[in-house]
């Protein structure tokens, strides 16, 4: 199939948002974390920024929203920067085919979880960057004001005290890990970097904008030409979008992986990042969720996105 040029893309986002707008009602809003209950579910983002530089949007593409997951995908790529392959001997890299908030496998597994973006993998993680900055929040925003070109992202105070206040289930998996040895900082501790981190709120247009280093070989557009403009190394880049097409999508990501083929990452905000290497990124955003925390809109509009351009497997 060809793919569309750039100035096909307008045209193409119009007609996946008036299809996707139809399934409005097929979902529902997370409502476990009772700051997120509040959000009108009637609502739909989509952008799309390429690596020439040109992003474009349809909808409610600049109203922020909740991270929530999709911000495990950030927390990774720091440690992994930090710790090299170090990581590995305290997280894995399998789908874990069960629920994103599950505790089953830990304890057979030694408490070790079986992926960055689970949630146990994710306070791993989190544990991880907690040992090695003083202040987390600020060097998880700053790195994400970097990506976003935007100094005064931040993360909704309401919705991190929300989560914290019902954060029994994280709590149980920190300490689970705790007795494995696999956790080295206080659980509480943590746990409020955790639900800050997890607040984190973007628009559709900063996410594409601020993942778009996967698709780019690792570069940050942003510091084209500068020493530091290669925020992952083009190897590193690669090994983070297969963990994405295998893992980013929890006990849902095979199902992704037939309707959409890209690397993506999703959170129980409604967001859904998708990255088409050499191409762009895709960030879409509707909060009503199917029964695994995914985006009902949001999977359907990338599943028509690849379909209508060929981008996906077959372009990479
Ligand atoms: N799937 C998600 O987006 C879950 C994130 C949420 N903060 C939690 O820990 O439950």
């Amino acid at each position: 199939m060809a793919h569309p040029s750039l100035s096909e893309i307008p045209h193409l986002l119009q007609r996946i948002s008036e299809e996707a707008r139809a399934h409005f009602g097929e979902g529902k809003v997370a409502n476990y974390i009772p700051a997120l209950a509040n959000v009108k579910p009637n609502q739909f983002g989509m952008a799309i920024a390429c690596v020439d530089g040109s992003t474009h949007t349809v909808g409610d593409a600049h109203v922020p929203f909740s991270l929530q997951s999709i911000t495990k995908l950030f927390t990774f790529v720091l440690a992994l920067r930090a710790e090299g392959d170090a990581l590995w001997q305290r997280v894995g890299r399998e789908p874990s085919g069960a629920a994103f908030n599950s505790i089953v496998q830990l304890e057979t597994e030694n408490g070790i979880p079986r992926n960055p973006f689970i949630n146990a993998g994710a306070l791993v993680i989190t544990d991880i960057l907690t040992s090695r900055y003083v202040q987390l929040d600020y060097a998880l925003l700053g790195a994400l004001r970097r990506l976003a070109d935007d100094p005064e992202l931040h993360w909704n105070p309401e919705v991190a005290r929300s989560e914290r206040e019902h954060a029994d289930r994280n709590m149980a998996m920190a300490y689970f890990m705790k007795s494995h040895g696999n956790f080295h900082n206080d659980p509480a501790l943590v746990l409020d970097n955790y639900c800050a981190q997890c607040a984190t709120e973007m628009t559709c247009a900063q996410l594409a904008q601020a993942s778009m280093f996967l698709a780019n070989d690792g570069r940050d557009l942003t510091l084209q030409g500068q020493p530091d403009e290669h925020f992952l190394t083009a190897d590193q880049t690669r090994r983070v979008n297969a963990l994405l097409l295998t893992c980013g999508a929890y006990d849902a990501a095979g199902d992704f992986a037939y309707r959409i083929s890209l690397p993506v990452k999703t959170g129980v905000g409604g967001g859904i990042v998708a990255v088409i290497p050499e191409v762009g990124t895709v960030a879409v955003w509707s909060p009503e969720l199917d029964a695994k925390g995914n985006s009902v809109l949001g999977a359907f509009a990338l599943e028509r996105l690849v379909q209508l351009t060929g981008w996906g497997y077959s372009s990479v």
